[in-house]
Formats: structure tokens, C-alpha cells, sequence
């Protein structure tokens, strides 16, 4: 267990959201005791009474880390996202004050290709709007608008993790799939690429969306495009909820030209289980609404506990950022008996140099040195060999104009 400058247990470790049993296990095996984990997220209110003792901050989707709360986070270190979205974080934001964040970038992604899977069947036999007839006492013994997927045409919309496996486990059954992604992409078995969004829309029984949130993907199924789909065709939104206009979608399955939809992630979701949850297109009988649920499954949580919670003290422990989705990676190697200096600053002429003569003006012996920068922010790590007054250069290097975050630990020394 390595030593930090500030003891394990003064570290403060805030969970929402439910974060998995093994997060915890994972931080107790590293000699992190004080962990704390909440069933729900928290506003921005509640964020701002609590963060300012926060060490790292575990969330998932719902806690919405904005700039307003990172600013108010003096000591926050590191924060993971238990998930594999990070749009809830103001990621800039969280560089600018010198904290890297961590995703579990490909623990769901099974269980939403699942879902999904399941959700096109469903949706092309029309299962939920009978099912939901039986519940009430009704009987609806019919095969209109009832169809086997096998030969039928799945559109989908982002071909990365989860759209790739979407895209094999469709072809098994029988289906044709084609794909539209703003990058090029290897077509996976028979899959055919579009070459562009209205192509896909126009020539799918299906549609499913599998793109990140980003300014280009807001409503990029608005109402010309959700018009441009084949008239009794099909839409599943798993991705996020600012992605489809959803007065557009309501509007569209009314009239019947989008004939079943099963959306996950809706622009406005509950931050808690006993929250109202409030949508058009509640009370539409063909359209499958699940609470945010497609990366909920025991086995991706429980992946997604350990793996998160790692990178998390990999970070705390180490310094290494590999994985960060906001930082400059670096992988280090434990170094054994020095004193390892973490330096964030912004990347601007001479910050390096006036680090570097921090360290020679004390006449230390630099074991190694660790550089990654990008345009915006420099990341440097500084092992030093032999006695070393840890407190006062961690203050000094402080005072470098432009420096963002400066700690101190000791690799592979035990600690508490
Ligand atoms: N419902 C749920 O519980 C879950 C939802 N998600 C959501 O699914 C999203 C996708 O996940 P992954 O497949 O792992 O991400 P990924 O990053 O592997 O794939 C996203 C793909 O979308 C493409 N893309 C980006 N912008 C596009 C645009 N404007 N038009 C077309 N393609 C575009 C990218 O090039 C990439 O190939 C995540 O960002 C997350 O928001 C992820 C896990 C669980
Ligand atoms: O499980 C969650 O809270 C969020 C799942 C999700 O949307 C993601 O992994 O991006």
C-alpha cells in the first residue's frame, strides 16, 4: 500500500448513485477506509454543501458535475464516473482546477447490446401494447403489425463499442445491418455503411442510437429526421436523452409514422428512485420507457465497481492517469524509495523551466521525470531520490506561476 502525504484515512471518498459492492472491497484493499456511499445523487445544492471535503468522488449518470460545483472542490482529487458516459462532467472544468476523471469505458457494453437486442423483438411483434392489454383484462390476438426481425433492416446510428456488438449479435438473428458514424468504420460481418444519416433513416425498419452526447448529436433526431424514418418503422434510444426532440418523437408515434419506440434516456431523468418521472410520451402505448437502465445489469455493475475504483487508486496511489478521459495519460512505474512530485499546470512557456529549478535550487536528485502535455494542460511527474523536505517544495512548486495541482506520495512505501 503506498504512502500518501495526507494518511488514507483523512482521504475522503464520496459514492452516489449505487456504485457496486466491489468499489468499496477495491478501496479497502488499498488501505482507504473512509468511504462513504449514498443510494442517490445529489443537485448541485447538495453537491456544493458537501464537496468541499471531498477527496475523490465516485458518480454515475445522474450526479451532474457542473463547473460551478468543481470550482467549489478544493480538495477534490480525482473523480470517477462508474459508467461509460462522462457528458454529466464539465470536463474542462475539472482540468482546470487539476483533476483527472475516469470512465469504465467497456463494462455496459454487452448489457445495453442485450437490451436492445431484446427491445428490437419486442417492439416488431408489438409485445409491450399487448401485454399491457392482458394486464388489464383485454385479449388482443392479432398478427398486425406483428414481424419477424430475421431479413428486416436495423439502422444504427454510432458504430462503436455498444453499435459494433449491436450490429454481430442483429446479423445472427437474421437481420440486414446498416451503419452511419461520423468516422470511418470497419463494417463488422455484412454490416454496409451509409454514407450518411438520411441514407440510414430512410432504408431501416429500426433505428437504434448509439452516439456519445456532443454538441453535434443534440436532437440529431429531430423532426425532419424522425419524418425521414420509413412510415411504421421503429426507434430505440439508449444513448442519451438530448440526442432525440422527444415533443417531436410524441408527435410522430401519434400519427403512426414512427410505429414503436423503446427509449432509455430521456433530456429530463429522476435523480431519485422515488422522484415523478415526467415525459410526452408516457401514457403511449407503443413505446417501450425504461428508467436508464441499459448498462444495469449485476455483471456489468460489478465490472464497472472494480474497474473504476482501480483506476481511482492507481491515480491516488501513483499518479498514473492512463485511462483519464480529460488528461494527459501517463503510466508510471512504482519507484521504489523516492518521493514522487505530481505537477499539473497549463501547458504555457516556461512553466517546465521554472519547475525544473525548483528541483535544482535544492540541489535534489531527480530518479525520474514524467512528461505528457496536450495544447492546454501540462502533466508532470518528478520522483526524487534521498531526504527531501516533501512539504516545503511541494509549496514552492505551488508558487510556479500556472500550476493547476501539486501533491506528493511515496511509491511502493508502505503507508497507512
Ligand atoms: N443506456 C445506458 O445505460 C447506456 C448508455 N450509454 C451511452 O451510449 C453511448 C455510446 O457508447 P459506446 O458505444 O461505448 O461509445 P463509443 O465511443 O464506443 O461509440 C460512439 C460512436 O458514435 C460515433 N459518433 C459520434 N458522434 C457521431 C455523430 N454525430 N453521428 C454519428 N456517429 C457519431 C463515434 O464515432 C463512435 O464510433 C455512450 O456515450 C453513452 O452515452 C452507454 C452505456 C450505457
Ligand atoms: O448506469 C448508469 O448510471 C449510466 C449508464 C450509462 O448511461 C453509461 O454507462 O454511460
Amino acid at each position: 500500500m503506498t504512502k500518501l502525504s495526507l494518511s488514507k484515512d483523512k482521504i475522503n471518498i464520496l459514492l452516489l448513485e449505487g456504485v457496486h459492492d466491489n468499489a468499496i472491497s477495491e478501496f479497502a484493499g488499498g488501505g482507504y477506509a473512509t468511504v462513504e456511499r449514498l443510494p442517490h445523487a445529489l443537485d448541485e445544492g447538495e453537491l456544493l454543501e458537501r464537496i468541499g471535503s471531498v477527496h475523490i468522488l465516485g458518480i454515475r449518470s445522474r450526479t451532474h458535475l457542473t463547473a460551478r460545483v468543481l470550482e467549489a472542490a478544493q480538495k477534490l482529487i480525482t473523480v470517477g464516473c462508474f459508467c461509460i458516459g462522462t457528458n454529466q462532467v464539465d470536463l474542462k472544468a475539472a482540468r482546470r482546477i487539476g483533476v483527472p476523471v475516469f470512465n469504465a469505458p467497456y463494462s455496459n457494453t454487452r448489457s445495453v447490446a442485450e437490451l436492445v437486442i431484446g427491445e428490437i423483438i419486442m417492439l416488431m411483434r408489438g409485445i409491450f401494447e399487448k401485454s399491457q392489454l392482458v394486464h388489464g383484462g383485454g385479449w388482443m390476438k392479432s398478427a398486425k403489425n406483428s414481424y419477424e426481425i430475421r431479413g428486416k433492416t436495423l439502422g444504427i446510428v454510432g458504430y462503436g463499442h455498444i453499435g459494433t456488438q449491436v450490429s454481430i449479435l442483429a446479423e445472427a438473428m437474421g437481420m440486414k445491418v446498416r451503419f452511419y458514424d461520423v468516422l470511418k468504420k470497419l463494417a463488422l460481418g455484412n454490416a454496409q455503411p451509409c454514407s450518411s444519416l438520411e441514407e440510414l433513416l430512410a432504408s431501416s425498419d429500426v433505428v437504434t442510437l448509439h452516439v456519445p452526447d456532443t454538441p453535434q448529436t443534440r436532437n440529431m433526431m429531430g423532426e425532419r429526421e424522425l419524418r425521414t424514418m420509413k412510415k411504421g418503422s421503429h426507434l430505440i434510444n439508449a444513448a442519451r436523452g438530448q440526442v432525440v426532440d422527444i415533443d417531436a418523437l410524441a408527435a410522430a408515434m401519434a400519427d403512426g409514422h414512427i410505429l414503436g419506440a423503446a427509449i432509455d434516456v430521456f433530456p429530463k431523468e429522476p435523480g431519485s428512485d422515488g422522484e415523478v418521472f415526467e415525459s410526452p410520451l408516457r401514457g403511449i402505448r407503443s413505446a417501450i420507457l425504461t428508467p436508464h437502465i441499459g448498462g444495469s445489469t449485476l455483471e456489468a455493475q460489478a465490472n464497472i465497481g472494480s474497474e473504476v475504483a482501480q483506476k481511482l487508486l492507481e491515480y491516488s496511489d501513483n499518479g498514473s492517469t492512463v485511462g483519464a478521459v480529460n488528461f494527459p495519460q501517463v503510466g508510471l512505474p512504482v519507484h521504489e524509495g523516492c518521493t514522487r512530485f505530481l505537477h499539473v499546470h497549463e501547458n504555457r512557456p516556461g512553466v517546465l523551466r521554472k519547475i525544473n529549478e525548483v528541483f535544482s535550487g535544492r540541489n535534489l536528485n531527480i530518479a525520474a521525470q514524467y512528461l505528457q502535455t496536450d495544447p492546454e494542460l501540462g502533466y508532470v511527474v518528478v520522483d526524487v531520490d534521498g531526504d527531501v523536505d516533501e512539504q516545503a517544495l511541494a509549496n514552492e512548486l505551488r508558487e510556479v506561476e500556472g500550476t493547476l495541482k501539486t501533491r506528493f506520495l511515496y511509491p511502493g512505501r508502505r503507508g497507512e
